[in-house]
């Protein structure tokens, strides 16, 4: 059977992923700090509002306030979508203080309490009717404590899936960390994106690799990724070539990148996805 694939519409993205995301899957946006992640999961869940395909963005790091203010630095109006009910925050940040928290529909008051969590989520991304779900980060929920980490990603994912989306899970990791957020959480998930920014000679660059993704073929080599005033591009037919002592863009063979692009003009992408929560089915 043909994958159903979700596109991210972030430049570059859906030809290293052979087409886009495939349905369903709960993919590990991984990296250190300033690497890119906050804003890739938003451009994941704003592009999917052009499209119209709903989202729930979940913040556990910014207040919600900010989240807001981040999308509208890159010209992304979010306040457009809260309007019109298609596009919530989910504010498990400010644990309900603040005169913030008191307009807010869903507000998470303990994040310890995985069940509490699980609830919110559940009646954001049923009442917004999402099929597209950012958590930002994932990490803060089990930081304090790794041995039951592995738990509470399964758990969500066994609810976000559930319920027909397709979710971005923010991973912090630390400067020069090699893994992407612990063993459990690594194999529990459908995909792993990694995000890195390294410097050579003084000068950085910002590159991403997908590390895994579950029933789609992958690109196998670091690609070149810039910030910029419209957000994430990633130079998809380029790839970042690390020696020792320096990177360099080199060109993607022609067959590859070839191959890329038939991939992602032929992907099985629905005009209109109607999301059917599989507890209804
Ligand atoms: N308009 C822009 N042009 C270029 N770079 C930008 C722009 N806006 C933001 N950035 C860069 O994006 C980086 C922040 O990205 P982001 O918040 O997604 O990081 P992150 O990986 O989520 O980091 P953390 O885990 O520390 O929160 C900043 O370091 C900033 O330099």
């Amino acid at each position: 059977m043909e994958v159903r694939r979700v596109r991210t519409y972030i430049p570059g993205l859906d030809e290293i992923l052979y087409g886009g995301i495939p349905e369903r899957n709960i993919v590990l946006l991984s990296g250190g700090p300033g690497t890119g992640k906050s804003i890739m999961a938003k451009q994941f869940i704003y592009n999917g509002l052009t499209k119209g395909e709903n989202g729930v963005y979940v913040t556990l790091e910014e207040h919600p306030v900010s989240v807001i203010r981040s999308f509208h630095h890159f010209g992304w109006d979010i306040t457009k979508y809260e309007r019109e009910g298609k596009f919530a925050v989910v504010d498990a940040f400010t644990s309900g203080y603040g005169s913030t928290a008191q307009k807010e529909k869903y507000v998470v008051k303990n994040v310890d309490d995985v069940k509490e969590f699980s609830e919110v989520l559940r009646s954001a991304i049923k009442e917004i009717g999402a099929s597209r779900v950012a958590i930002d980060s994932v990490s803060t929920l089990y930081l304090t404590k790794p041995a039951i980490a592995r738990g509470i990603v399964m758990t969500l994912k066994r609810l976000i899936s559930g319920l027909g989306c397709t979710a971005f899970f923010v991973s912090q990791v630390s400067v020069g960390e090699r893994g992407f957020g612990g063993p459990g959480v690594e194999h529990a998930v459908d995909g792993i994106i990694r995000l890195d920014l390294d410097e050579f000679e003084g000068k950085m660059y910002r590159s991403v690799i997908v590390w895994k993704m579950r029933d789609t073929r992958i690109s196998m080599v670091r690609h070149p990724m810039d910030i910029t005033d419209e957000g994430i591009v990633i130079q998809w037919d380029k790839y970042l070539r690390i020696t020792n002592f320096k990177a360099e863009i080199e060109p993607l063979p022609q067959k590859e990148v070839e191959e890329m692009k038939k991939a992602v003009e032929e992907a099985k992408v629905p005009e209109k996805r109607k999301v059917v929560p599989e507890e209804e089915e």
